[in-house]
């Protein structure tokens, strides 16, 4: 049997037939209509603190392209923001469009951005990621919206390693990235509990989804979509719309940082 993807016999419409959670009361991602958002005077500005060389490798796993970091000790973390504790950085990941039309999975007032960068941290109250996946206060997610403007020099970084890794399984050594240079000037952010946005869709995320995006130039979104979702040897199909729409929002309350 197929696993699931983003085609029409495997992506977000029929993942519920394998994950009924997919249905469930939390789920990610959202539209965030600034309108609605709740302007929350005590909540934190995020603190981020990324030490490059936590940095491990760069992965095509067949639905994204993952930098992969150290966890075993807390030199990348997130703390303060709407969390409390220490969440330390497991990986981060894109999801991406056909064209810069689309790409996005959370939206803003019905705008989608090109694609979106996931900052994967997991609440060191529990002894791994594993084990804190499935939590209700498990993860935390920072999302970056990407947008089309200038050539940003710190994503071609990942971009030059792009052909090392064109199909699924392929890794490579990926060391000293500073994640901190793919984060906006402004930090405010919206957050509202949610998800995993792709299979099992566990309902374990604070996510926290910046305001401010980042820059990406039309040829580096390009360069994305040279990526593939099928191995070495398969008929190539080329890694676009990895993204799950927005799902319902169930009478949750999202917050704002920022007035
Ligand atoms: N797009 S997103 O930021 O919401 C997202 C983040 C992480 C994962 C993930 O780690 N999946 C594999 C996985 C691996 C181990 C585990 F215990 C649970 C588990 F979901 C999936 C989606």
């Amino acid at each position: 049997t197929m696993s699931w993807g983003y085609k029409p016999n495997n992506g977000p419409q029929k993942w519920v037939e394998n994950f009924p959670i997919a249905d469930g009361v939390r789920q990610s991602p959202i539209d965030i209509v600034p309108g609605q958002a709740s302007y929350d005077a005590g909540l934190k500005p995020l603190t981020l603190k990324y030490d490059p060389s936590t940095c491990l490798d760069i992965l095509n796993n067949g639905h994204s392209v993952q930098v992969t970091f150290a966890d075993d000790t807390d030199s990348s973390s997130l703390t303060d923001g709407p969390i409390s504790g220490l969440y330390r950085l497991k990986q981060f990941h894109f999801h991406w469009g056909a064209s810069d039309s689309k790409g996005s999975e959370h939206t803003v007032a019905g705008t989608k951005y090109p694609a979106e960068l996931h900052l994967v941290h997991w609440n060191t109250k529990y002894t791994s990621f594993s084990e804190a996946a499935s939590k209700p206060d498990g993860l935390a997610v920072v999302g970056v919206f990407l947008k089309i403007g200038g050539e940003n020099p710190n994503l071609q970084k990942l971009l030059d390693a792009f052909d090392t890794i064109k199909s699924k399984g392929k890794q490579t050594s990926f060391e000293n990235f500073d994640p901190s240079t793919l984060l906006p000037g402004c930090l405010d952010y919206w957050t509202y509990d949610g998800s995993l946005t792709t299979p099992p869709l566990y309902e374990s995320v604070t996510w926290i989804v910046c305001k401010e995006p980042i820059s990406t130039s039309s040829a580096q979104m390009a360069k994305f979509r040279t990526l593939l979702f099928s191995a070495d040897g398969a008929a190539q199909d080329c890694m676009v719309d990895n993204y799950r729409p927005p799902q319902p929002l169930k009478g949750r309350t999202v917050r704002a940082s920022f007035k």
